[in-house]
């Protein structure tokens, strides 16, 4: 209804968030609504992947995951690290059988995707003698390949060249509803995405429109940042979002 505050996909209050003992992000909160496409940014090590596994449990079955080390196979060939991105829908009989001889519809369905990802004629290659982009890109399409509403990416574009991030996150945009994506080209985050969740020293630093930040604010999440950014630190700080005063559009406006 018209008015109503829509309701996040997942939130966490205040939450910590690390490994075993390790608190990574401390008293975490934040909150991801539907159709909203938010930029993870942030040094190494700052916690993004942290931040995404937390999510990725979180929203199991409805997100993609296209992680960072992307956990291709590679002896097998493209078609079947992309397949293996929905090998829970079928058979064990049909999987163990699509090794030997490709089922036709995924076939079709894979081809499709490797064309539109640039991976044509590259179906029956192994993996392990694709170049990075290219390794790159059949993760991306073994992820697009789960058809999920949302996508969760770790730095799904960080080894291919400016003009190919541009289309490969048209191609996620285009088939997602909700993406988190983490990246370190700031001005992609700026450009692309309705949202910034910027993450430092252990806490969540940034998290607004992308139309209210500048380039100096992403700038400030970086120590090795060019000092030049006019604004402190501090006050570039922006505090969380009242969720009750967000109404539903794309993602909260
Ligand atoms: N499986 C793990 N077990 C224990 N500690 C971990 C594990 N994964 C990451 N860490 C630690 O958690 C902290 C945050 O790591 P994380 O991978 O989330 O950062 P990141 O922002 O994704 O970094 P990068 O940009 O380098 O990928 C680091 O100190 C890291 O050493």
């Amino acid at each position: 209804m018209a008015g109503e505050p829509c309701r996040p996909l997942v939130a966490f209050e205040a939450e910590d968030l690390g490994h075993g003992n390790q608190v990574v992000l401390s008293r975490l909160s934040l909150a991801l609504y539907p159709g909203e496409r938010v930029a993870l940014l942030g040094p190494s090590g700052a916690g993004k992947s942290t931040l995404l596994g937390a999510l990725r449990r979180r929203l199991d079955d409805s997100a993609a995951w296209c992680p960072q080390q992307h956990g291709l196979v590679p002896q097998l060939a493209v078609y079947h690290n992309v397949y293996m991105g929905r090998l829970t829908e079928h058979s064990t009989l049909a999987n163990l059988w699509n090794l030997v001889r490709p089922l036709a519809g995924p076939w079709r369905e894979v081809s499709e995707l490797c064309d539109a990802l640039g991976l044509t004629g590259l179906m029956r290659r192994p993996v392990g003698r694709l170049s990075g982009g290219q390794r790159q890109r059949v993760a991306i399409a073994r992820a697009l390949y789960q058809q999920r509403e949302l996508f969760l990416g770790d730095e799904p574009v960080a080894s291919v060249d400016p003009h190919q991030a541009l289309r490969l996150l048209a191609l996620i945009e285009a088939r997602h509803a909700t993406l988190v994506i983490a990246l370190h080209q700031r001005e992609l985050a700026l450009s692309h995405f309705d949202r910034v969740w910027g993450l430092r020293d252990g806490r969540l630093v940034i998290d607004a429109p992308t139309h209210e930040l500048t380039l100096a604010d992403l700038d400030g999440l970086y120590p090795d940042a060019d000092a030049s950014a006019e604004t402190p630190r501090e006050d570039r700080s922006l505090p969380m979002p009242d969720p009750e005063a967000l109404p539903c559009a794309r993602g909260r406006p």
